[in-house]
């Protein structure tokens, strides 16, 4: 669905990509893109992702995503404007597509499209919800590397490890101060320079962000945008493990080849960035304790485990033993 909204002028698209398993469910993404085209692609990207991601993670929902193209700088009004357009839109469909967080919103704007849709996700602890994601994602995202550091270097612990971290926001600086505890050498990085300085104070080392995935190390962490894996990039890697929450990190799915008959472990990011949503979802429909709902977010260590050990039996690549599973539970 494709509406140009009558508030704020802006294109804002709603892609409910699979409902197979239940209603669409995927964030609201408020962003700049160089032509309005680019939010429409990405929507439908995103989409298809958060299907992937839900059937993995085995949560009774399909793929949407919403997306609202900003101009370059905007204005506090037309941000309100465009929130209320989303909402307006998502509301007209029903409760076939569900919304929450994603770039550019967060939990309070949850209560802006609230007052339009019938259902959101993730709105703020005072509103009775289970708030911002980016925490259990983060969590999800150590389960992963733990089970794919044991594929690689035979132990989950990270102590002495040299992991670089790209995209020092919510769950990039979540990663850090987890993984700097467990005893990695930690260097972040971002395209916001003013976040060197945070960094350095707490004892990361920083890289620019052109060459983050050439800087010597053992786990590449992706946790900025995505499309970062691009063939060309992939010359430049040098830590034999890959793993992160940016969604859409491949340029293309044949990169997941590329990158394992090069030597490189990639866990998808469907799999690794699924602990937002497996976490919201247990709080805010199943009514579980923090504890429990985190319980199963550390489940994707299991999961991730699965799908390597998978691909290593049949000879296939994770993203392939990934859609497959996926693939059984959306076709069944
Ligand atoms: N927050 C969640 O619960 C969640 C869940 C699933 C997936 N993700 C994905 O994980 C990623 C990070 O999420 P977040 O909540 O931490 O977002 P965020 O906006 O808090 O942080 C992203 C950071 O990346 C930086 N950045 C942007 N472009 C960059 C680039 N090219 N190189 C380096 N840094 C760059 C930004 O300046 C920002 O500091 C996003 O791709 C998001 O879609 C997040």
């Amino acid at each position: 669905m494709l509406r140009r909204g009558p508030r704020s002028g802006l294109p804002i698209t709603v892609a409910a990509h699979s409902r197979a398993l239940g209603p669409a469910i995927g964030g609201c993404r408020l962003r700049h893109y160089p032509d309005w085209r680019d939010g429409l692609t990405d929507a439908l990207r995103l989409a298809k992702a958060m299907t992937l991601k839900c059937a993995v993670a085995g949560v009774p929902f399909g793929g949407g995503k919403s997306v609202v193209g900003l101009p370059a700088t905007t204005s506090p009004e037309l941000r309100l404007a465009a929130l209320e357009d989303l909402g307006e839109l998502i509301g007209s469909l029903g409760g076939s597509y569900i919304p929450g967080p994603d770039v550019g919103t967060g939990p309070d704007d949850m209560l802006i499209l609230r007052r339009h849709a019938p259902q959101v996700f993730c709105l703020p602890a005072t509103h009775g919800g289970a708030g911002s994601s980016s925490g259990p994602t983060a969590v999800g995202v150590l389960a992963a590397l733990r089970a794919g550091a044991r594929h690689v270097f035979g132990s989950a612990s990270v102590a002495g490890r040299k992991v670089v971290i790209s995209g020092f926001g919510a769950v990039g600086s979540a990663l850090a101060e987890a993984l700097a505890a467990d005893g990695a050498a930690v260097t972040v990085s971002d395209v916001d320079d003013a976040k060197r300085a945070r960094a350095l104070d707490l004892g990361y080392g920083w890289v620019h962000p052109d060459d983050a995935p050439a800087e010597q190390a053992d786990i590449f962490v992706p946790a900025a945008v995505g499309g970062v894996l691009a063939p060309s990039v992939i010359s430049l890697l040098t830590a034999p493990l890959v793993v992160g929450p940016a969604n859409n990190q491949l340029t293309e799915d044949s990169v997941a080849h590329r990158l394992d008959s090069q030597g490189f472990t990639w866990i998808p990011d469907f799999v690794a960035s699924a602990g937002g949503i497996i976490y919201t979802l247990a709080r805010e429909i199943r009514g579980l304790s923090h504890e429990r709902a985190t319980a199963e977010v550390h489940g994707i260590e299991a999961t991730t485990d699965l799908l390597l050990t998978r691909a290593r039996a049949n000879g296939t690549t994770p993203l392939a033993e990934a859609i497959a599973l996926a693939d059984t539970r959306t076709k069944a």
